[in-house]
């Protein structure tokens, strides 16, 4: 099982640091090397750059890919299916004109020029209103375009509004909302390995935003103290060695944005000695 994931770029780190978090470790793969092992001897990486990655996938250099839903939108293939939204590398396509321009809306680009790096999803965007303009494909600096009369428009990617901004141009209407997918080749989704790796990296994304909450409790307190809890599917209550039967101990796994809340709850319920950990993976 061969996983294409991005050579460079924003999406690299956050690629690796996810397979890393998910313990796929990488092995043998120093810098500039095209592919690198992992712990697990059936599952290897392939880097590539993140417009190829569907491309490889669809053609079989890789069986899995870890790229933006907007390169696989781009690349319109149609053998692979989407498996996991890893939510990260979240951006906006937009269709984008001069802010002190005459374009306000789609149906001002009759007859006008648009430069941009996504063509396809530009030509599918347009199909849909009736009104064609001409396309330009640009490998980079899209922004500039509409200063030095390349285009009169543009469709790219925005996620902080700064580029635009800097550039002058505002935003004339959305074309597509991207964050980073993992996909996979329809003729291997067969395969277990497939719901290994989506269970590995699934069980990162369930983990973040989650605390486990430990905590000693009086017997008697035990039922003041569960229903405090906003547990995910209720607390596990432990004895307590030497706790001589009069000391619980809980554990749970709540909310990090319930955590502050709790621990005031679960104290005033009883509860001594509490610990609040970060939490790796979480298999539901
Ligand atoms: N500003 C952004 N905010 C969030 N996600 C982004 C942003 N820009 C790009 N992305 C996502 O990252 C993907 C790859 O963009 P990135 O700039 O890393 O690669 P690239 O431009 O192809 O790199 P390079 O040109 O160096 O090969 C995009 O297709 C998109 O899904
Ligand atoms: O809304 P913002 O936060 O300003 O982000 C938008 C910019 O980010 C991307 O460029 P990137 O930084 O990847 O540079 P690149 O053109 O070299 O790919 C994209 O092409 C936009 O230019
Ligand atoms: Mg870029």
């Amino acid at each position: 099982m061969r996983i294409a994931v991005p050579n460079k770029g924003r999406l690299h780190e956050p690629t690796i640091d996810l397979l890393e978090r998910a313990g796929l470790h990488l092995e043998n793969g120093a810098d500039r090397k095209l592919y690198a092992d992992t712990v697990d001897p059936d599952v290897s990486v392939l880097f590539a750059r993140a417009a190829d990655i569907p491309e490889y996938v669809a053609d079989g250099a890789a069986d899995l890919g870890i790229t933006g839903y907007d390169q696989v939108c781009e690349t319109g293939v149609e053998t692979v299916e989407e498996l996991l939204d890893l939510e990260f590398g979240r951006c906006r396509l937009v269709l984008a004109a001069p802010e002190d321009g005459d374009i306000d809306g789609v149906e001002d680009l009759a007859g006008k020029t648009i430069a941009t790096e996504f063509p396809n999803i530009t030509r599918d965007f347009f199909a849909d209103t009736g009104v064609e303009p001409a396309i330009v494909e640009v490998s980079g600096a899209t922004e500039l375009t509409p200063h030095v009369e390349m285009a009169d428009a543009i469709v790219d990617i925005t996620s902080t509004g700064t580029t635009l901004k800097m550039n002058r141009l505002a935003v004339v209407d959305d074309v597509l909302s991207s964050s980073v997918r993992l996909f996979g080749r329809e003729d291997v989704l067969e395969d277990p390995k497939v719901d290994e790796v989506r269970t590995a990296l699934a069980s990162v994304k369930q983990a973040e935003g989650k605390r486990y909450l430990m905590m000693n409790v009086p017997q008697d307190r035990l039922e003041a103290v569960r229903d405090v809890i906003p547990g995910l599917g209720g607390p596990t209550v432990m004895d307590v060695a030497n706790g001589e039967g009069e000391k619980v101990a809980v554990h749970a796994v709540v909310d990090e944005r319930d955590v502050f809340e709790t621990i005031t709850d679960v104290k005033n319920a009883g509860a001594s000695g509490i610990l609040v950990t970060e939490i790796e993976r979480l298999v539901e």
